[in-house]
């Protein structure tokens, strides 16, 4: 999709924020810092439509995006983050939890990893949550420019493993900073657009 509109719609703290499901949506899940805004930001064209920061936890809420009146991105806030309370934690887990396990219009869920860092165990759980609930995983490998070329495919393959991804969930490196991967998440998401706006004329 070539975009040029983009837009926050709502900053959502509980689940009566959420927006009514009137679209396909994505989520970007993934440890605090991961890169889950840039991404974002890097798949509108916008230097930050979503709100990034080099300091971890920073975003708490559900956010969520619409993307040229036809796909929304949500970006859900990140795990992982020690200096949380255990009451914060909480609140996040029920948040992400209301709003994963009970939004029909959410058709996939990208989760981020950092391609130069062994798979942890909250990445792991994550995982394995949403693999449970959703048919197919999109692993992203965000900040690829931060290792050398020749060594992607085999940090590639070290994540695949670590999560133990089935056939149908897919993988794809990523860097905010080079674009590349960008293309390659862009015809997933084209995909999703068309396959929802078929359903609907039926
Ligand atoms: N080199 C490089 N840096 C990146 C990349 N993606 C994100 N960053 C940096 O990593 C830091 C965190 O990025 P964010 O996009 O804010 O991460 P986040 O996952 O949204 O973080 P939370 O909202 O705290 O969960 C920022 O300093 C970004 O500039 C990338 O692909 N390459
Ligand atoms: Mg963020």
């Amino acid at each position: 999709m070539n975009v040029t509109k983009a837009e926050l719609i709502i900053t959502a703290g509980n689940k009566n924020q959420f927006p009514e499901m009137t679209m396909p949506e994505v989520a970007f899940a993934g440890k605090s810092n991961v890169g889950k805004s840039s991404l974002i930001n890097c798949l509108v064209n916008r230097k930050a439509l979503a709100r990034t920061s080099s300091q971890p936890g920073k975003t708490q809420t559900i956010n969520f995006y619409g993307v040229q009146d036809r796909l929304r991105f949500v970006d859900l806030p990140g795990y992982g983050y020690a200096k949380v309370s255990k009451t914060e934690r909480e609140k996040w887990g029920k948040l992400i939890e209301g709003y994963l396990t009970h939004r029909e219009t959410l058709n996939d869920v990208i989760l981020l990893i950092d391609i130069r860092h062994e798979v942890g165990s909250n990445d792991k759980m994550m995982y394995d949550w949403v693999a449970h609930y959703y048919n197919r995983v999109i692993v992203v490998a965000t900040k690829a420019d931060k290792i050398n070329r020749s060594q992607i495919q085999k940090h590639v393959a070290m994540i695949k493993k670590g999560l133990n991804l089935r056939p149908q969930d897919m993988i794809i490196p990523f860097s905010a900073v080079t674009k590349q991967g960008k293309e390659e998440i862009w015809s997933v998401l084209d995909k999703v657009v068309e396959d929802f706006e078929q359903g609907e004329e039926i």
